[in-house]
């Protein structure tokens, strides 16, 4: 479709000339569509130069779940809630209204899971974009950033596989342009009120031009597991109460054979589910996990 719109027409035809008819329909048709959808984060993904749903709308994540250090999440979730409300700030600036967020750090520690759990809470779609497809040109990209559905937010997942290969000075591999991509960013054109959040676990491999400030507003470490990520998520797994000291004591213990940063929150988790209905069971076996975390 030329337009990336995710819209389809349909031609109804009605016998006899009460227009009601197809009024009610069409009226019933959308009450349907917005309560499926309610509460649930719609997913869409890049087709050519057009965006399709994405299977079925996802139950939205809570941001509870995804365990960081409190200030960077809280951090970002009012940075967007204020860009949110902004609008006629950016405007009577002549400023933009576009805000871009830069997740990277290491793998498996909650970058696709953050980005998740806000449009949940934010009651915001996403629209991920994947710059792997070959097939994918300058213009498609334009279009698909000025035809995103509204209140979306655009994801483009590990920016680094299809950037490092295209930076301003290498030889563009594909119909997609260094040039094309960042033009699109942050064309005249470009939609108003975009929120664009990409992944990498490789921001050293990112050409500057595209993380600059204008195209990256704020640019997010989520590294991995402190002592502390790894006591929460051992909590918060198992749904223990805090406030019960047996319980606190287990958590403490769990974490307390953790070396900051040597494990990713998913490889805890893996590791948890092994022992799912048994928090006793997961600190007794918790040799099995240290060595992954002296290596
Ligand atoms: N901080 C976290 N809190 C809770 N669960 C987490 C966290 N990090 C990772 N997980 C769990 O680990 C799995 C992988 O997480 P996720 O895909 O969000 O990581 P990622 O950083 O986006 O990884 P990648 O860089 O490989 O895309 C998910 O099942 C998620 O629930």
């Amino acid at each position: 479709m030329a337009s990336g719109a995710p819209f389809e027409s349909i031609v109804l035809t009605v016998f006899g000339n009460d227009g009601n008819v197809i009024q009610q329909l069409v009226t019933d048709a959308m009450e349907l569509s917005l309560r499926r959808d309610e509460g649930k984060t719609v997913i869409y993904i890049s087709s050519g130069g057009s965006w399709e749903r994405f299977g079925t709308p996802r139950t939205a994540r809570s941001l509870d779940s995804v365990i960081l250090p409190q200030q960077g999440k809280d951090g970002l979730v009012s940075d967007i809630r204020d860009f949110l409300s902004s609008e006629e700030w950016f405007r009577n600036r002549g400023i933009p209204y576009r805000r871009g967020y830069l997740l990277h750090g290491p793998p498996g520690n909650g970058k696709s899971s953050l980005v998740n759990a806000i449009a949940g809470e934010l009651k915001l779609d996403i629209c991920i974009v994947s710059l792997s497809n070959s097939e994918m040109d300058d213009h498609q990209f334009n279009s698909l950033l000025n035809n995103a559905p509204p209140k979306s937010i655009l994801l483009i997942e590990d920016v680094d596989a299809a950037f490092s290969r295209r930076s301003a000075s290498s030889e563009v591999s594909s119909k997609l342009s260094f040039s094309g991509i960042l033009n699109a960013l942050d064309g005249v054109a470009s939609q108003e009120g975009r929120i664009l959040f990409m992944t990498t676990n490789h921001l050293e491999v990112l050409d500057s031009a595209l993380i600059r400030e204008g195209r990256v507003d704020l640019k997010i470490q989520i590294s991995n597991a402190t002592k502390q990520q790894a006591q929460q998520l051992f909590t918060y797994f198992y749904s223990l109460d805090n406030q019960n000291p047996s319980n606190l004591e287990m958590a403490t213990q769990f974490a307390s054979k953790i070396t900051d940063y040597s494990l990713s929150m998913s490889q805890i988790q893996g590791f948890l589910l092994q022992y799912k209905s048994s928090p006793q069971k997961a600190l007794k076996h918790i040799n099995k996990l240290i060595p992954v975390s002296l290596v």
